[in-house]
């Protein structure tokens, strides 16, 4: 009798692990399954699955997740890097009715053509947050909503706004396309092995229609205006540094509206708007006080006096940005202040 209550009692007890099915863990892959079933319940729950929806889930790992999606969806197509998982998941759900609604595509999210989806709903590996979340917001067609689980920091400059200490390049960039929500703290404990860092679960809905922007331009913009954030925009765009960017590239669309070669090779036409950030915005080392690291040359020895540096700052003024810090400006204010410089021949990329 007492070894029958043992078994039953550890039965029990497995019902609410988390399935491992015998695998051992990579941390390089960003293997932290999720382990409370009721934290699984609620991210179903809130990411409002239709009964008629396509998900895509990103690294379904034992397949806790997808387990409960397959429970509401009418179909799951799953992207999973590493082959034991891929594995694990076909023998967990073989014979079972929902073996036939589930798809699981091996391979690399960041190289791989995504499906259609309806919505996407992932507890992903966090080192590859950046890159996804801008593949996901490319996606064609649109799809309804991304509810993704983040490492805290990242989820909070998601959803920062202006004048939030992680307001920052990655915000601009992610609210230019799509509005997010915060919807869950997560503890570390939810995961076994448990990661080094707290977590949150943020919605993140696809603007509708897109607000369309010259991707190059709007990213060469950014990057000078966040190299700085707290600075106001006077003293970043008067810096030589930016005025010479600036001019060259002036010169260079001039010369290319007027046809004139010979000009041209003259401008030197390579523009290296890349030094001011890394590619996405987001670096997640630093303190949140800029965007980046790199020292530039600012203060009066390092202006210059020019006709082109009074176009830029005619600008400024005109749209009354001088004074105005990055750290603090909308997304509308950004979108603005790009149309000014664009409308006076000053173009970013
Ligand atoms: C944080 S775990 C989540 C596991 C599972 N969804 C859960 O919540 O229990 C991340 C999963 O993503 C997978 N993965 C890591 N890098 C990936 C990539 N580039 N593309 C697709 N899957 C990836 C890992 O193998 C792992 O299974």
């Amino acid at each position: 009798m007492a070894g029958g209550k043992a078994r039953k009692e550890k039965a029990k007890a497995q019902q609410h692990m988390p399935y491992q099915g015998g695998i051992s863990f990579h941390k390089s892959k960003g293997q932290h399954i999720l382990k409370n079933p009721l934290l699984v319940d609620s991210i179903v729950q809130k990411s409002g699955v239709k009964p008629t929806d396509v998900v895509l889930e990103i690294g379904p790992g034992t397949g806790n997740l997808t387990k409960k999606l397959l429970e509401v969806a009418k179909k799951v197509v799953a992207v999973e890097i590493d082959p034991r998982m891929v594995l694990e998941l076909q023998r967990r759900f073989q014979g079972t009715p929902h073996s036939n609604r589930l798809t699981v595509i091996q391979g690399d999210v960041l190289k791989t053509d995504l499906p259609y989806f309806d919505i996407c709903v992932a507890n992903i590996p966090y080192q590859i947050s950046s890159p996804l979340t801008f593949k996901l917001l490319n996606h064609q067609p649109v799809f309804r909503a991304a509810i993704i689980m983040f490492q805290r920091e990242f989820a909070m400059r998601l959803v920062a706004q202006p004048s939030d200490k992680l307001y920052c390049r990655l915000t601009v960039n992610t609210q230019l396309h799509a509005r997010v929500f915060h919807l869950l703290k997560v503890g570390r404990n939810n995961f076994r092995p448990p990661p080094k860092v707290d977590s949150s679960v943020v919605r993140i809905e696809p603007r509708k229609p897109r607000i369309e922007v010259n991707q190059k331009e709007w990213e060469g913009f950014l990057r000078i205006c966040f190299n700085r954030k707290n600075k106001t925009l006077g003293s970043i765009f008067r810096q030589k540094s930016v005025i010479s960017l600036l001019e060259k590239n002036y010169r260079t669309v001039r010369a290319l509206q007027l046809g004139q070669e010979d000009s041209l090779k003259e401008a030197d036409t390579k523009i290296d708007f890349a030094s001011f950030g890394d590619d996405q915005g987001m670096e997640m080392d630093d303190d949140g006080a800029d965007d980046d690291e790199m020292e530039v040359e600012d203060g009066e020895a390092d202006e210059v006096q020019s006709e082109f540096k009074d176009k830029v700052l005619d600008v400024l003024k005109e749209g009354d940005f001088e004074e105005k810090r990055s750290s603090k400006l909308t997304l509308q204010e950004f979108l603005y202040l790009l149309s000014l410089f664009n409308k006076a021949g000053i173009h970013f990329s």
